[in-house]
C-alpha cells in the first residue's frame, strides 16, 4: 500500500478514553487503507511499464531538473515538457499520490500519515503554549505536494498584495502582471456564477464549488452576511465578501497539482522523467558558481543527475530553504557553525511567516443541524462512497472549512485584515475535555463530513511577526528548526481579538438562532483560570491554542539586490549562482492575504514563463 495512516498506537496516550484511541478507530483506519491505500498512478505505471515505456531513454542528463512535485513543481514540469526538445527530470521525495487524497471529506485524515512531513515549530514562549510551545506543521510529501493534502480551497489573495511586491522593487509581479498567470492554469467550472472577468476556463486545473455543502457551512456564510459582509467572489474585484470557497475539485473529487498537471502527460510525454521517493540532498554547484545538477537518494542509494540548462528548486517553503543551505547557500555564520562550506552568503530561511490563528471557540450544533453519525453509518458511508461511479453526498465536501469571509476590522482600513474559516469537530464534548489528544488523533482520522461542533477560526492575514528557519544542529539533514515566532510581535493580537468579537456576534444572527447553534461557554483546559467571554480568556486561547493556517512563506525572499534579506531576483534566480532558481511559495516577500495554493501555482506559471522565454531566446540566438 502506498498510503499509511497516522500511527494511533504512538499518538494515543495509554488508556486514553478519546474515541480515536478506541478499537473502532483502528478498524476504521484499516478500512481506509484497504479502500484507498493504493495509487491509481502506480497502477497505471505498472501497466505502461509493461506496454509502452521503452520509448523513454534515461541517461541521467536532462535539460532541466525540477526538485519537488508540489503545487509549483507539477506546473513547472508540465510547462517545460511542452517543448518536446527539452528533457525534464522531476524529483519528488514522497511516494506516488495515493487514492485517499481524492476524497475531499477525508482531507484531514492525510495529516500525520506517511504523505505528511509532520514538522513542528520551535517554542518562543508566546504561542502554542498548551502543546509545549510547539505547533504542528503538516506539509505534503507525495506527488502533488501540499496540494494533495490541503483543504482544497482556491483563494488568490488581495490584488494590492501583488502590487506591493512590485512596489518593493520586483518588476513583473503587480496584479496586472500576475493575473494572466492565474487565469492560465484555471479551469473554472462555475464561471457564470462568479466574477467572470477574473477567472480562467481553459487551464488544466479544475476549480469549482463542491457538489455538496453542509448546512453548518451555509449557516456560517449566512451569518457573516447578516453581520454586514456582502456575498461575493473574493477572488474577483472586491475581496471583502463571503462565500463558500471554490475548491480544487471536479465532481466531488480532489484534483491536486499532480492530477491536473502530471497525470495527464505522465505517459504521453517521453521527455518527462519522474522519480518519486527520490529525495534531493544537495544541489551540485561548480567552482564558477554554476548549478549543474543535484544529488539525490532513492532506495537507500545516492545518485547524481545533471542539468544542461537549469536546476529549479520547488521543494516548498521549508525544504527549499533547507536544501539551499545544505548545498552551501545560506547565512554564513549558520552554515559555518555546521561545517557546511559556504558557496554564497544569503539570507536563506529568514523572513519565515504564516497567518496565525487559534483553536478553542466551539460552536455546538443542535440535534437538528448536527452532522454527527454513528460508527456504523460512517463505515457504510465510506464504503458506499468508494463504490459510487458519480460521487455524491457529504464526503464530496469538506465539512464547514470552505465557509469563509474576508473582513476589515476597522472601517478606515483599505483592505481586509482578517479571514475566517472553520474546522469540524466530531464530538465537541470530547474535544473540550482533551483538545490536545483529539487534535493529534481524532482530527487525523475522522472524516470532516461528520461532526456535532464547529470551530470557527479567525486568521490574522497581515502578520507582523517574522521568524526564521535554521538547519537542525543535531542532524542538518533532519527536520529543520522552524522558529516561526508566532505572536512575537504583540500587534498580531489586535486583529485576532477583533475577530473574536466578530465571531461572538454571530450567535445573535437568524442563521445561528434558527438552527439552534450556540457557543459552548465552558473553558478550555489551559484557560480555566479566566472567565469565559472575557478578553483575558480569549487572549489565553490565542496564546495557548495557537495554530498554523498552513500558509508558511518567505524563506526564499524575492527582492532587489539592495535588499539584504532577498535571495532571488524578480525572475526567481538565486543571486550569485548561475542556472539556479527557486520557484515556489517560499519566494513571497510578504504573504498575500489569502490561502497559498493558487498563488503557488501562479508563481510557478509566472516563474516558468521566465525560464521558457530565456531559453527560447538563447536557443534562437546561439543554436543550443
Ligand atoms: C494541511 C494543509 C491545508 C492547506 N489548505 C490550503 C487550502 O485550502 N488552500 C490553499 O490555497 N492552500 C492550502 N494549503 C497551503 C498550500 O497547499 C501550499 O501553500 C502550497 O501547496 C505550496 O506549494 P509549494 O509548491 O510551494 O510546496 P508544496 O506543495 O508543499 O510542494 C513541495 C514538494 O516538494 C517535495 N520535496 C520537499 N523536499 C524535497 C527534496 N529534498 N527532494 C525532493 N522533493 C522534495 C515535497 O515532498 C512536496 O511534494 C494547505 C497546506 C496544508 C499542509
Amino acid at each position: 500500500m502506498v498510503w499509511q495512516p497516522v500511527n494511533l498506537t504512538a499518538a494515543c496516550p495509554p488508556g486514553s478514553p478519546v474515541s480515536a484511541c478506541s478499537s473502532f478507530a483502528h478498524v476504521f483506519l484499516s478500512l481506509l487503507v484497504q479502500l484507498y491505500g493504493g495509487s491509481s498512478d502506480q497502477r497505471k505505471q505498472q501497466l505502461c511499464d509493461r506496454e509502452a515505456e521503452p520509448a523513454r531513454r534515461d541517461h541521467g542528463e536532462y535539460d532541466f531538473i525540477v526538485v519537488g512535485a508540489g503545487a509549483a513543481g507539477c506546473v513547472i514540469a508540465n510547462r517545460l515538457t511542452e517543448n518536446p526538445k527539452w528533457n525534464v527530470l522531476l524529483l519528488e521525495a514522497g511516494p506516488k499520490e495515493p487514492d485517499i487524497t481524492s476524497v475531499p471529506g477525508l482531507s484531514t485524515v492525510l495529516q500525520g500519515s506517511n504523505i505528511d512531513w509532520q514538522y513542528t515549530t520551535e517554542p518562543n514562549g508566546k504561542s502554542c503554549l498548551a502543546s509545549g510551545g510547539r505547533c504542528g506543521w503538516p506539509r505534503g510529501r507525495t506527488m502533488g505536494g501540499s496540494s494533495s493534502i490541503n483543504s482544497l480551497g482556491y483563494v488568490r489573495g488581495n490584488m494590492a498584495d501583488y502590487d506591493r511586491w512590485a512596489l518593493m522593487g520586483n518588476e513583473g509581479w503587480s496584479y496586472r502582471d500576475v493575473l494572466p498567470f492565474f487565469l492560465k492554469s484555471e479551469r473554472n467550472l462555475n464561471k457564470d456564477s462568479i466574477d467572470s472577468d477574473y477567472h480562467g476556463a481553459m487551464g488544466e486545473q479544475p476549480v469549482g464549488w463542491f457538489p455538496h455543502v453542509d448546512d453548518p457551512a451555509n449557516m456560517l456564510v449566512e451569518a457573516y452576511n447578516e453581520r454586514g459582509i456582502p456575498f461575493g467572489d473574493f477572488n474577483g474585484a472586491e475581496q471583502v465578501s463571503t462565500m463558500q470557497i471554490q475548491a480544487f475539485q471536479v465532481d466531488g473529487e480532489r484534483v491536486s497539482a499532480n492530477k491536473a498537471f502530471i497525470s495527464p502527460i505522465r505517459h504521453k510525454r517521453t521527455n518527462l522523467f519522474i522519480k518519486s521517493e527520490a529525495e534531493v540532498t544537495k544541489i551540485l554547484i561548480d567552482k564558477n558558481h554554476n548549478a549543474y545538477g543535484v544529488e539525490y537518494t532513492k532506495d537507500g542509494k545516492t545518485y547524481k543527475a545533471h542539468a544542461t540548462k537549469e536546476v529549479i528548486i520547488s521543494a516548498g517553503t521549508i525544504n527549499s530553504a533547507k536544501l539551499l543551505m545544505l548545498s552551501g547557500i545560506g547565512p554564513r555564520e549558520h552554515l559555518e557553525s555546521l561545517n557546511i562550506p559556504v558557496i554564497k552568503d544569503l539570507a536563506v530561511g529568514e523572513n519565515l511567516h504564516d497567518h496565525v490563528s487559534f483553536n478553542g471557540m466551539i460552536v455546538a450544533l443542535s440535534n437538528y443541524s448536527s452532522r454527527a453519525v454513528s460508527n456504523e453509518e460512517m463505515i457504510c458511508s465510506v464504503k458506499e462512497f468508494h463504490k459510487m461511479k458519480t460521487k455524491k453526498g457529504p464526503l464530496t465536501g469538506n465539512g464547514p472549512v470552505m465557509s469563509s469571509l474576508f473582513l476589515k476590522t476597522e472601517p478606515h482600513l483599505t483592505y481586509a485584515d482578517l479571514q475566517n474559516q472553520a474546522n469540524h469537530i466530531r464530538d465537541w464534548k470530547e474535544f473540550l475535555r482533551d483538545p490536545l489528544t483529539v487534535e493529534k488523533t481524532g482530527n487525523r482520522i475522522w472524516p470532516s463530513a461528520y461532526y456535532d461542533g464547529v470551530i470557527p477560526r479567525t486568521m490574522d492575514i497581515v502578520p507582523k511577526s517574522r521568524g526564521k528557519l535554521l538547519l537542525n544542529e543535531d542532524d542538518p539533514h533532519g527536520p529543520p528548526r522552524l522558529h516561526v515566532n508566532y505572536l512575537g510581535d504583540d500587534r498580531d493580537l489586535i486583529p485576532l481579538m477583533k475577530g473574536v468579537r466578530f465571531l461572538l456576534s454571530l450567535e445573535n444572527t437568524e442563521a445561528f438562532k434558527s438552527r439552534g447553534a450556540y457557543y459552548v461557554r465552558e473553558q478550555m483546559p489551559h484557560c480555566k483560570q479566566h472567565e469565559w467571554g472575557t478578553d483575558e480568556y480569549f487572549l489565553c486561547l490565542i496564546k495557548q491554542y495557537t495554530t498554523t493556517t498552513h500558509h508558511q512563506v518567505g524563506t526564499g525572499k524575492m527582492g532587489p539586490k539592495w535588499d539584504k534579506k532577498a535571495l532571488l531576483d524578480n525572475k526567481l534566480r538565486v543571486y550569485g549562482i548561475k542556472w539556479l532558481r527557486v520557484i515556489d511559495a517560499s519566494m513571497m516577500p510578504v504573504l498575500i492575504r489569502g490561502n497559498t495554493c493558487a498563488p503557488a501555482m501562479m508563481i510557478a506559471e509566472r516563474g516558468v514563463d521566465f525560464v521558457i522565454k530565456e531559453w527560447q531566446h538563447r536557443t534562437n540566438n546561439y543554436c543550443f
